[in-house]
């Protein structure tokens, strides 16, 4: 078992009859999707999914995971995701699939965030992972110049046919190669990319996570996060 399917399995564990939970995209939250469905087949679990993107979504229709959208639910119990940094003070970076928009909309109307991750996500600061930032495509050069200007080190993601990718959305992404981000610039760094014209939203996720589960070695290791 790798780790990501071995964080997706735990997760999984946490997902109890009834709930309404927000199903996260990527590589490690495909094995939590792929459980969930596994557990509503074989032990008759009961749930309604919230899905984070069109893949995810596509993934849970195929395993017969009931659905309902963000705006047809009171509320969302659980969400269980993935993070491509999460650093020391368990702030985190995603949206290195392009789905931070529904994500974070899905995070924050959650009453409990989990992470579930590999080792290798754990840093001390964020920022060796390009920060992602959607934009709408209007406007977005001006943005791209804003940011070399502010030497951030932008650059427009593009898919893997070359062109420029749009999300589900319809919108582009501009990656900010920062290297390093310190902890006590997080929040403003947040908050400016927030005020900009333009940008949708960004992939700092901050005060967001509640548990986060870490896979390594033969047993994955659960660090509660206290706020
Ligand atoms: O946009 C994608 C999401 O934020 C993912 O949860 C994140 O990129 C982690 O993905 P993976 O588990 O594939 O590394």
């Amino acid at each position: 078992m790798n780790l990501k399917q071995m964080v997706g399995i735990e997760a999984a564990k946490y997902v109890k009859d009834g709930m309404i939970v927000g199903l996260g995209t990527g590589s490690t939250a495909y094995y939590l999707v792929e459980e969930i469905g596994r557990r509503i087949k074989e032990e008759g679990l009961n749930i309604t999914g919230v899905t984070t993107s069109k893949a995810t979504e596509q993934q849970a229709l195929n395993l017969g995971i009931p659905l309902k959208s963000i705006d047809e639910v009171s509320h969302v119990d659980l969400t269980i995701d993935g993070a491509d940094e999460i650093s020391s003070d368990f702030q985190g970076i995603k949206g290195g699939g392009a789905a931070l928009l529904f994500e974070k909309i899905v995070a924050s109307y959650s009453d409990k965030n989990i992470w579930i991750v590999d080792e290798s996500k754990m840093v001390d600061d964020l920022g060796k992972f390009p920060l992602p930032v959607e934009v709408i495509p209007y406007g977005s050069q001006q943005l791209l110049k804003l940011f070399k200007e502010k030497n951030l080190s932008p650059i427009l993601r593009l898919n893997k046919e070359n062109e420029i990718l749009k999300t589900d959305s319809g919108n582009y992404i501009i990656d900010l190669h920062l290297k390093k981000i310190d902890k006590e610039q997080t929040h403003d760094l947040a908050t400016w990319l927030n005020s900009l014209a333009g940008v949708v939203e960004h992939g700092l996720f901050l005060n967001i996570v509640n548990l986060v589960i870490v896979g390594k070695g033969t047993e994955p290791e659960t660090l509660e996060v206290s706020r």
